[in-house]
């Protein structure tokens, strides 16, 4: 059964190592994201799993063959990049038949029969005879895409395939990708810098930055359990709340103490922050467990800075002491606050994570 494995990648671009010691295995049949902001080495990765970059140190191996040195078209990978990589000399149909001709092997017949039957799906069946260069650029994706789908590829690369694409077709697009990713059964790897995307597509989703795997897991698993600082400041919308406290105990308990802010942890973390031995930590808060704080004392004071109504709930940022936040309310949890309002909040201890103030790595839970 192929999988998709990169070993210990390493690529360095002029002065810039873009890509800097990259793991990752997907098995058959997994739908793998590749994560990131702009410049963590994404695109540079894909190239080089798909042999239009040789990587400076590291290994490329699909099924159990080491492919490194293999030049691209010796891989038997479906690939559909953003730009389309389509001939403009030829129709849609020549296109999306040039690959499984080049490479022999495929009958006249059962290579009509596939792009018919793609051609269908992507519903390019009155295109097939028309120039690429009259189709509009959702159709050119389109037949990129049916080039993939009528190939028998050990493993298809997706690098941010979406990004030109009006929202309508690029939603529709992604349930077509899917399709073809559960058709085949092969391991995909999708490159994408929008999490939205990655999320609603990805069975695991890798984030990465500066060249490396940050994190590796399905996408709850991010959300819920980030493995570092940068995992928590990127992922979701708004990410975590990130702010610098300092561990008090209390109790046999511990209390977090921030600008504004003074958070008790739960006493199950004792023996772990205990064992610590530092008071500087970074506190991760979910946008959604911030709450109005009933009468009394409240974890966090602020003052609102802005109130965005979005469907079924609404985000307040406020502005602390010490940074900005922001808050997740239920629709009509905000009440009739405004920005310049005073605004009290409590934390629901579920939604809380400590990072070690130095390594930035996980602490708790
Ligand atoms: N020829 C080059 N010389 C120097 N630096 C380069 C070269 N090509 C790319 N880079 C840099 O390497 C880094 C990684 O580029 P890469 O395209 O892999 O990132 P990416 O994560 O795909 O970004 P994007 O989402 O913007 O496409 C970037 O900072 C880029 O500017």
């Amino acid at each position: 059964m192929p999988t998709l494995e990169v070993r210990g990648l390493v690529k360095q671009l002029g002065d810039h190592r873009a890509v800097d010691g990259m793991s990752f295995t997907v098995e058959d049949g997994q739908f793998f994201v590749l994560l990131g902001p702009s410049g963590c080495g994404k695109t540079t990765t894909l190239r080089i799993v798909c042999g239009l970059e040789q990587p400076d140190a590291g290994e490329v191996v699909i099924g159990d063959r080491v492919v490194t040195s293999l030049p691209s078209r010796d891989r038997n990978l479906g690939m559909v990049f953003q730009e389309y990589g389509l001939y403009p000399s030829m129709d849609v149909f020549g296109n999306m038949a040039y690959g499984l001709q080049a490479r022999g092997g495929v009958a006249k017949d059962e290579i009509e029969r596939r792009i018919r039957a793609a051609a269908d799906r992507l519903d390019l069946g009155p295109l097939l005879r028309s120039p690429i260069t009259d189709l509009s650029g959702g159709e050119q994706q389109r037949v990129a895409l049916g080039r993939a789908m009528v190939k028998d590829a050990d493993a298809y690369l997706f690098d941010e395939p979406l990004s030109n694409l009006d929202p309508k077709l690029r939603y529709r697009l992604r349930r077509d990708i899917l399709a073809l990713h559960r058709d085949k059964g092969r391991p995909s790897v999708y490159v994408t810098h929008d999490q939205t995307e990655a999320f609603a597509m990805g069975d695991v989703v890798a984030v990465l930055a500066n060249g490396r795997v940050q994190q590796i897991g399905p996408p709850d698993e991010l959300v819920e359990r980030p493995a570092n600082v940068f995992v928590a400041g990127f992922v979701g919308s708004p990410p975590m709340n990130l702010l610098p406290a300092r561990l008090r105990p209390v109790n046999g308990s511990y209390v977090a103490h921030g600008s504004d802010a003074a958070l008790p942890l739960p006493s199950a973390w004792s023996d772990r922050l205990s064992r610590y031995g530092k008071e500087q930590v970074t506190v991760g808060i979910r946008p959604d467990a911030l709450v109005p704080a009933a009468d009394g004392d409240a974890a966090i004071t602020g003052e609102v800075t802005d109130v965005e109504p979005l469907i079924g709930e609404t985000v307040v940022r406020l502005r602390t002491a010490g940074q900005s936040m922001a808050a997740i309310f239920r629709a009509g949890e905000e009440g009739s606050l405004a920005p310049g309002d005073a605004v009290r909040l409590d934390v629901a201890p579920e939604g809380l994570r400590l990072f070690d103030h130095d390594s930035e790595q996980a602490l708790v839970p």
